[in-house]
């Protein structure tokens, strides 16, 4: 494997002048500006290689776009180094856009009155691509991403959906080898989110082609990318694999029991707690009843509670089960109590 995106300790402020309030506060502001200095990106590190597809997940106003910016060249980094496909982005901007794709889920780089074809057939010369290259890549996509149906429509016209399909053609027909995506699911309703990542797992597939995906979606991140990389304010705080975040931080699975319905009346005969919800006498250490509702339990039980087997038998040997099934911890839960508790900041030298 080669490493295709190298960065080294990037980092970047911007410079925000503070207005005062007040007209008078607001004259004095443009004689007199007072600067704020925002630390958008610290000391940020990373390595993709090749043929990889990597998540950048972090909460609003983490720095996931500057980071891309930087990436791709529009932006200037304020301190590290960063190598692209062997480029510098900042200095070789222009080479490095015919190496990269970058689609932008709340922008388009498609021209609104024109029809789509035309957009496309336009990008060509903004690319520089053959035209024998062109009209093969364009076939390809027409195929991968269904676009014959609205193909001759101007953009303006197109669904948010189709408008997605329309700029990722856009962004690879010029075959680039990294492909960064910016919220490419955003707004869509689950038909055309599942269509866009079908797509993008069979690019990755078909053509090898690297993906960095920012999103907020984690089932984006779930089906398209193993490896995440978990950034708030400006830093750092994991880089491993999905699954990963699951086993360490995973916090309670639930076990889902329908127990017989000649249970039922044992079950009415539950005492409560002081709360007036229902318990469950004698439960394991680690263990906790969720919910109880007619016929069903749930059950609450961290992974270093008990083996989920042993829960089953449990409560096996106490009533008579129907049906048994298990549900893991959301994704989206997980990484919503890492921002919220901080739980990473450790693993980063910092205070919890
Ligand atoms: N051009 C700019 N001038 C001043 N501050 C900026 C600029 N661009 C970004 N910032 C600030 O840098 C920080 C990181 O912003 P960035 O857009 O990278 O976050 P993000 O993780 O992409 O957020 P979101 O999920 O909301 O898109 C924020 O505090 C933002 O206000």
């Amino acid at each position: 494997m080669t490493v295709i995106i190298d960065a080294q300790a990037l980092q970047k402020n911007f410079r925000v002048a503070k207005r005062r309030p007040g007209i008078f506060g607001g004259l004095r502001s443009i004689v007199d500006p007072e600067v704020r200095i925002v630390s958008a990106v610290q000391d940020l590190s990373l390595q993709v290689q090749r043929g990889e597809m990597v998540g950048l997940v972090g909460p609003n106003g983490a720095g996931k776009s500057t980071t891309i910016k930087m990436l791709t060249g529009i932006l200037t980094p304020s301190g590290g180094e960063i190598r692209v496909a062997g480029l510098t982005p900042i200095h070789q901007r222009r080479e490095l856009s015919k190496r990269i794709g970058v689609v932008f889920g709340q922008r388009t780089q498609l021209w609104w009155d024109l029809p789509l074809l035309d957009s496309l057939q336009l990008l060509r010369h903004l690319y520089r691509v053959p035209e024998a290259r062109h009209r093969e890549n364009l076939k390809q996509l027409r195929v991968m991403l269904d676009l014959d149906e609205f193909i001759d429509t101007p953009v303006r016209q197109l669904s948010l959906g189709q408008r997605m399909r329309g700029d990722l053609a856009a962004a690879l027909l010029h075959e680039p080898e990294l492909l960064y995506l910016d919220e490419p699911t955003i707004g869509l309703d689950v038909v055309a989110k599942a269509r866009i990542r079908e797509f993008l797992l069979a690019l990755n597939t078909q053509r090898s082609t690297t993906v960095l995906i920012t999103t907020h979606d984690m089932d984006d991140i779930e089906t398209l990318c193993p490896r995440i990389l978990i950034i708030d304010h400006g830093r750092k705080l994991y880089d491993g694999a999905v699954k990963d975040i699951r086993t360490r931080f995973g916090g309670e699975r639930t076990l889902i029991a329908v127990l017989d319905g000649s249970e039922l009346a044992r079950l009415a005969m539950l005492p409560s707690a002081e709360d007036g919800l229902a318990t469950l006498p004698d439960l394991p250490a680690g263990v906790r009843l969720l919910k109880l509702d007619g016929p069903q339990i749930e059950l609450g039980f961290g992974r270093e509670a008990l083996p989920a087997h042993e829960l089953v038998a449990w409560l096996g040997a106490r009533y008579t089960l129907r049906d048994v099934t298990f549900r893991e911890p959301d994704i989206e839960d997980i990484i919503r109590r890492i921002y919220e508790k901080d739980l990473l900041l450790g693993d980063i030298g910092m205070p919890v």
